[in-house]
């Protein structure tokens, strides 16, 4: 009978706060597709301020948030875009900037960082003068933290480098900030000053913050105003949206102050983890609140033996492939909820590795 729940999957698993449901509860609201919910413009209004744009819109899903950004950016048939080739835009959302926005990716090997080359970035861009063979590339697009690459930080001198490429070619940058806050806390860089370089920038409320639900673009007044109607062609306009933006609201009051928590436990869970037999992580790789672990080689571990014997004492993990677990850190997660992880990864890796001890 499991005692106890240490759910290490996401930081997309965290449940409302009583805070939270409270004001959820009590939220004014109104239709937002026929005029504007009030509580829904408060929240746009703060992030647009914390940002430094000039405005924002809530979406239902970071997913949503960045096709519509791209979908703005890229309005014009042929569009292509320069993105990693291990962000989470390539990788995650079903391919929708093609099957949806009719946009092309162009493909970077992403670095271990997170970061794209920034010669390879220049090397993409399309020659205008080729435009009757290729698409036409408008728009280069970073993920900050970087998920794929373990929740590494883009630092904000190699977003402005970035930016200074499109400028000079004269395209968009798009940032999906999912956990563009974690960013911000481990660099100890305001966000506004992380995203300045960039024209639109789609940022989680439902991860690290721990709402239940949404996300926020922001962008120029005009860009908005267009993000607005793709948000309604895509289904995303809805009505008494003031229910989920209190939440919001009190998830940036409640939760942006334990981000820095967040990245001790992560960091005490990696350090912890690393000095088992037959494990390793990068320690110096973690950076905010997300660690991929490695079995190594004969060690007769695997993720799934491992994910499967520590379901049994009530922590939950998702594999990444055959020998790689990710775990991510949320404030729902306690230090004792980390020492009781390690101690239960200690006798999974004992009894995975010496049966007959057991
Ligand atoms: C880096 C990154 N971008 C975008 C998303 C998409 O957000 P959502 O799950 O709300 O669609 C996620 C994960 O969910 C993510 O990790
Ligand atoms: C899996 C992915 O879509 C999600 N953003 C996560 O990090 O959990």
């Amino acid at each position: 009978m499991v005692m106890r729940t240490v759910d290490l999957r996401s930081d997309t698993v965290t449940r409302p706060t009583d805070a939270m449901r409270e004001a959820m509860g009590s939220a004014e609201v109104d239709d937002d597709v026929l005029g504007y919910d009030p509580t829904a413009r408060r929240l746009e209004e703060e992030i647009a301020k914390m940002m430094g744009k000039e405005a924002a819109l809530f979406v239902p899903s970071g997913t949503m948030g960045n096709l519509i950004c791209i979908m703005v950016h890229c309005d014009v048939r042929g569009s292509e875009v320069i993105l990693g080739d291990n962000c989470h835009i390539h990788v995650y959302e079903n391919g929708g900037i093609s099957t949806i926005g009719g946009v092309h990716p162009k493909t970077i090997k992403n670095e271990e960082d997170g970061t794209m080359d920034l010669g390879a970035i220049e090397a993409a861009i399309r020659d205008p003068k080729g435009s009757t063979f290729y698409p036409s590339t408008r728009l280069i697009c970073l993920e900050n933290t970087h998920a794929n690459s373990g929740g590494r930080c883009l630092s904000v001198e190699y977003t402005d480098r970035v930016g200074e490429i499109a400028k000079r070619h004269g395209l968009k940058l798009h940032i999906d900030g999912a956990r563009l806050f974690n960013a911000s806390i481990a660099l100890g860089v305001p966000v506004h000053r992380l995203v300045q370089a960039a024209d639109s920038v789609s940022v989680c409320l439902s991860k690290g913050l721990g709402a239940p639900i949404g996300s926020v673009v922001v962008g120029s007044q005009s860009f908005i105003e267009k993000a607005k109607t793709l948000r309604k062609t895509l289904g995303g306009g809805m009505r008494q949206i003031g229910v989920l933006c209190a939440a919001a609201l009190v998830a940036l009051q409640e939760n942006l102050p334990k981000l820095q928590f967040d990245h001790k436990k992560t960091k005490l869970l990696a350090e912890g983890l690393n000095q088992m037999k037959g494990i390793r992580v990068n320690v110096a790789a973690v950076e905010t609140n997300m660690i991929f672990m490695d079995m190594e080689d004969g060690s007769k571990l695997t993720a799934e033996k491992l994910r499967k014997s520590l379901a049994e004492h009530g922590i939950l993990v998702i594999p990444e492939n055959s020998s790689r677990i990710r775990m991510v850190i949320h404030h729902q997660i306690t230090t004792s909820d980390v020492h009781y992880t390690l101690s239960c990864f200690k006798q999974a890796v004992q009894m995975i590795q010496e049966p007959s001890r057991n």
